[in-house]
């Protein structure tokens, strides 16, 4: 696995210099371009890692997944009467579909179904960002995990369009907080900084029917695991989830800040990171890394 880990990123680093690193956030334009780095963790807690493993970055929409298992955890199925869980085939802050369907959001891993869960949690949770927080060091075993300040500033002073789906939702009644307040607390997830690492290992009970075997606890039951597995599957990816699902064929969740995150169930959970983005917002690289990775041990789940 070692080997094949440093064999896939020498074959895809020449593409670094084929995307561009998302800038619409500036305190994320100023990251170098040219990092890459990959950790695998199996099931059974052996660790493969290669090129910039250990390097903090903005976990951005990787957070969705933190924030609906939280909302799960303690609304259960009671979540799904504010939003869906069907693939939007829309960029991920699209608002064109959330003003035809009467402010429901598709599902929540575009950024207005995530508002509606922070928002979910913003009812359940005096300090929604540090109950975050917390709940990452909990499941990354690393007592370390900070939000980067500077990235959450960033966001929210350019968060025009964000505020725009949230005021939309709240006008069709499906928004309960202060608007201003969830967004700080959904640009304190997306400014979380952790590693491939970090990542890997938080990301393992989705891997192993909700059970994270490093911090002994049961996250989710099996069949909520299954799940979330499959809105990762089929809307992980924004528009471009079906050709995630072609090429790597596992159940992921991207970031802007060029980080993605894969399950294999039953075996082992992926991060590969990459700043740079195509078109859709997702790791040029990193897809890239994942597609060798899957076609090489045979991982897609179809
Ligand atoms: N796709 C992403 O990672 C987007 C997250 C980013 N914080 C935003 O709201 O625009």
């Amino acid at each position: 696995m070692q080997a094949l880990l440093n064999e896939i990123l020498d074959a895809v680093r020449p593409l670094i210099g084929q995307g561009k690193v998302a800038d619409y956030i500036p305190a994320l334009g100023t990251v170098p371009s040219n990092q890459l780095g990959i950790a695998v963790y199996g099931n059974d807690g052996e660790l493969f890692c290669a090129g910039d493993a250990d390097t903090p970055f903005s976990v951005q929409s990787i957070s969705k997944v933190f924030s609906l298992v939280q909302a799960i955890d303690h609304s259960g199925e009671a979540i799904w009467e504010r939003l869906g869980h069907e693939p939007s085939g829309q960029p991920f802050n699209s608002l064109v579909q959330l003003e035809f369907e009467r402010g429901r959001p598709r599902n929540p891993f575009i950024n207005a179904g995530a508002l509606v869960i922070c928002d979910i949690n913003q009812s359940r949770f005096a300090a929604p960002a540090l109950s975050m927080r917390d709940f990452v060091r909990r499941l990354s075993g690393n007592p370390n995990v900070m939000v980067d300040g500077k990235v959450a500033e960033s966001e929210y002073q350019h968060r025009a369009r964000n505020a725009a789906m949230a005021y939309l939702m709240q006008s069709f009644g499906n928004f309960h907080n202060d608007v201003e307040a969830v967004l700080r607390s959904y640009f304190s997830h997306c400014a979380l900084r952790m590693s491939c690492v970090d990542l890997a290992r938080t990301f393992c009970f989705l891997a192993n029917d909700g059970f994270c075997k490093h911090s002994g606890a049961q996250i989710l039951s099996a069949r909520q695991t299954q799940q979330v597995n499959s809105i990762m599957a089929t809307s992980g990816l924004y528009d471009e989830a079906g050709n995630f699902a072609y090429r790597v064929g596992l159940p992921g969740k991207s970031g802007v800040g060029g980080g993605i995150v894969a399950v294999v169930p039953g075996q082992f959970t992926v991060c590969v990171w990459s700043p740079e983005l195509n078109a859709a917002g997702n790791s040029l690289a990193g897809m890239a890394a994942l597609e060798l990775l899957s076609q090489r041990i045979g991982w897609s789940v179809f």
